[in-house]
């Protein structure tokens, strides 16, 4: 597991006994989900089968109806050198020509052929984005390529003094040219987001903070901690409002798809009006729809 994990707050949740790649807990009461790359010893790189078990995991909280607060972390630190990870993006190992194959180990040597390569963990940004219940990014060490991209998508990020990012896509041939640069520029600013993957540099949980790519930096050992605060903090908020405002502040960059989304919310809302109720009945009962109880409010 993790050095900084509280096993005292989580409990592990069922049906997800067979998690190799990732652990995924939810609090007693089930009001917030924990779930970390649990690789540390590659930096908590993935190769498909953890964006499987990601996409999952996440996917199960989206869906559960307790959960309003998702944490997104690593395990660490490795047993092999004491390194800690967020995540190290794209696991370098598996990569072949048409994306991250699926391999029985974890070498070329154990890829196999009959399965086309995944570039999947685009289909995990869109889960953080669409679903209606904050994510917040929990940064233990280095979050790097596309574990860097990660945290840009994550509606907020709270970093460890222990933690390093770098954006390494353009080192290895690989360039997410989505949320994670175009969105990265909207939060940063275009010149710190180009130097952030022009020059690959290493740069601090204060310095990202510094740029506006963090929310706050917190000693390493209470890293966990805060982020269950912060969770609890959001909970004592009304769902509706919390997720028409992820909506809304995700509709300016998310084109029409943001719209469409939104706008799925704000028929959602709609429908639960009497004046909703009644167009449906005087369908339903083959009738005129009276609607003299609602004015035309301006
Ligand atoms: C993260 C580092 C900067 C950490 O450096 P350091 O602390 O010195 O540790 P190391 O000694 O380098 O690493 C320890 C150990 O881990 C292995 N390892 C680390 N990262 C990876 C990895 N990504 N893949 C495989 N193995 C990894 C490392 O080899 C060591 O193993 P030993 O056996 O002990 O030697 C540094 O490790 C580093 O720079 N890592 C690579 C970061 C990187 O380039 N990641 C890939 C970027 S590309 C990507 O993620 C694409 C993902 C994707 O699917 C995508 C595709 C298209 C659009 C968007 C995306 C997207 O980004 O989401």
């Amino acid at each position: 597991m993790s050095e900084i994990f509280d096993e005292s707050q989580w409990q592990a949740v069922e049906g997800f006994e067979q998690l190799t790649d990732i652990t995924y807990h939810h609090t007693h009461d089930g009001r917030v989900a924990r779930i970390a790359f649990d690789r540390p010893e590659v930096r908590n790189a993935f190769r498909p089968h953890t964006v499987d078990e990601l996409y999952r995991a996440l996917d199960h909280a989206r869906t559960a109806s307790t959960v309003g607060v998702v944490l997104l972390t690593g395990n660490g630190p490795s047993a092999k050198d004491g390194g800690w990870a967020f995540c190290s993006g794209g696991d370098q190992r598996i990569r072949g020509r048409d994306g991250y194959k699926y391999s029985a180990e974890d070498t070329a040597q154990g890829i196999d052929p009959a399965r086309s390569g995944r570039l999947h963990i685009l289909e995990v940004q869109r889960l953080i984005r669409f679903m209606p219940k904050v994510v917040i990014a929990v940064v233990s060490g280095w979050a790097a390529g596309g574990g860097h991209s990660l945290h840009v998508v994550c509606d907020l990020t709270l970093a460890s003094d222990k933690a390093k990012f770098k954006q390494t896509d353009a080192d290895v041939g690989s360039f997410d040219a989505g949320y994670g640069s175009a969105y990265f520029a909207r939060q940063i600013g275009q010149k710190f987001a180009r130097e952030v993957f022009f020059l690959a540099d290493e740069y601090s949980g204060q310095r990202a903070y510094e740029m506006g790519a963090v929310n706050a930096v917190v000693p390493h050992a209470e890293l966990e901690t805060e982020a269950l605060r912060w969770a609890r903090r959001i909970l004592t908020k009304s769902p509706t409002a919390i997720r028409m405002l992820k909506f809304a502040f995700n509709a300016v960059d998310d084109g029409l798809v943001g719209q469409q989304v939104f706008a799925g919310e704000a028929t959602r809302l709609a429908y639960g009006t009497d004046e909703a109720v009644e167009g449906r009945d005087s369908f339903l009962e083959k009738r005129e729809p009276d609607w003299s109880p609602y004015p035309w409010h301006y």
